[in-house]
């Protein structure tokens, strides 16, 4: 049966989640799920924004026609061509054969790529700031490129004050009902997941998201609709602002976060010491990660929240233990900047790890590498009590 919700008067969501999916985009863990997100305008002209992953296709249909209540649809807005929210473009134009699909001119070409209907004849191109009048309602879409496809666009109810931001402003995590985010305790058990979102799937693509966040800043505001994730009616700064802040590369808490690999708990063993000592000197919330059981994409996320990061790691055939290696690739592909980094490295033979992290560190941008890194010969030995105290007192201070 339908399961649908009322946003406004002549607004529906009838989008749906999947608890079962385990990666999404078959890289990022979600155990809380996530939310395929697409919405319904009953105007004098019948309205769809976007659709839906596959796998939730059988109850979008149902809540499209339940709405639509024997009405046809007369438009389309294709915000996004990623598959997630378009792999069904197709059997909405076999069932709605009259609907028009407004994007703008990149999404031609994807829509030729994965669809095989007539393409050209069906739709509406628009532009920078071009409007669509529906009856009651105009929507004026604003371009977004490489927020993160190249199509990417965001539309806007020039009458309701509502922006449909595509990816933009969502976040993994089921909805449970709550469809807004003012009836859930986001902060607390949301905005984790939202920063692991963004910084994975979008953090790359902080100039553009910026641009983004200037154009929406023209525009009065009243409501956000993503594509996943929980509807934003109240408050609406509060995250924006987080948006501003990670896509600026500003940490968003002083804080520390340890990440160590270990083969044989001695590198975790530094790792602990370390810990302790800072708590010792009153550092708070000191987050720590083990780089073989944390999910990358975890410690990517953490690595933007925090302003201070340790990476711990032994030395593995001539380089850095592949686990930590994969996370300071990626911490270099996100871009990661105008953080506080120190090193710690261990080795039995030829210590090289430490080198080497710091080469990576090296080549990214506003980094400081605090010199007090701390070598390990195998086991931590008292003699190697002032390095790591050194460490830690470096950090405290650079803290404050
Ligand atoms: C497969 C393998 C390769 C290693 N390669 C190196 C190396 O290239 N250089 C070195 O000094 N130690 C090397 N080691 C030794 C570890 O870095 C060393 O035992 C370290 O103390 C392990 O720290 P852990 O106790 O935290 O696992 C290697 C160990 C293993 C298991």
């Amino acid at each position: 049966m339908h399961c649908v919700k009322k946003v406004t008067d002549d607004l529906y969501w009838i989008g749906g989640s999947d608890r079962r999916l385990a990666l999404f985009e078959n890289v990022y863990p979600i155990p809380r799920g996530v939310s395929y997100n697409s919405y319904v305008l009953l105007d004098e002209k019948t309205v769809l924004l976007d659709t839906v992953d596959a796998s939730i296709s059988g109850l979008f249909f149902e809540n499209l026609e339940y709405v639509l209540d024997g009405r046809t649809l007369d438009y389309l807005i294709v915000n996004h061509m990623e598959p997630d929210h378009c792999a069904i473009i197709g059997d909405v134009v076999r069932r709605y054969p009259d609907v028009k699909l407004v994007c703008n001119a990149k999404t031609v070409p994807m829509l030729k790529q994965f669809f095989d209907f007539p393409v050209e004849d069906r739709t509406v191109i628009v532009k920078e700031m071009d409007t669509l009048c529906t009856g009651k309602h105009t929507f004026a879409f604003v371009m977004a490129p490489m927020v993160h496809w190249p199509e990417a666009m965001v539309s806007y109810d020039t009458v309701d004050k509502i922006l449909f931001s595509a990816d933009g402003f969502g976040t993994f995590g089921a909805i449970n009902g709550n469809l807004f985010a003012d009836e859930v305790n986001f902060e607390r058990d949301w905005l984790d997941d939202a920063r692991r979102y963004f910084i994975n799937i979008v953090g790359k693509y902080g100039v553009q998201v910026q641009n983004l966040l200037k154009k929406a800043a023209t525009l009065e505001i009243k409501m956000i609709c993503p594509l996943h994730g929980p509807i934003w009616r109240e408050n609406l700064g509060w995250f924006i602002e987080k948006y501003d802040t990670w896509s600026s590369y500003k940490p968003e808490d002083q804080a520390v976060m340890i990440a160590y690999a270990s083969i044989y708990g001695n590198t975790e063993n530094a790792a602990e010491i370390l810990a302790s000592k800072l708590a010792d000197k009153g550092v708070k919330n000191i987050a720590m990660y083990d780089v073989s059981v944390t999910d990358p994409s975890v410690i990517v996320s953490e690595s933007f929240r925090c302003s201070h990061l340790v990476f711990a790691a032994p030395s593995y055939n001539g380089g850095i233990f592949t686990k930590m290696e994969t996370v300071l690739s990626e911490l270099k592909a996100h871009s990661l900047q105008n953080r506080t980094v120190a090193i710690m490295e261990n080795g039995t033979w030829a210590p090289v790890a430490g080198k080497q992290m710091r080469e990576i560190f090296a080549g990214m941008k506003n980094i400081e590498l605090l010199e007090e890194g701390v070598t390990i010969r195998s086991a931590v030995k008292e003699a190697q009590e002032a390095s790591l105290e050194a460490l830690a007192e470096k950090i405290t201070s650079s803290l404050t």
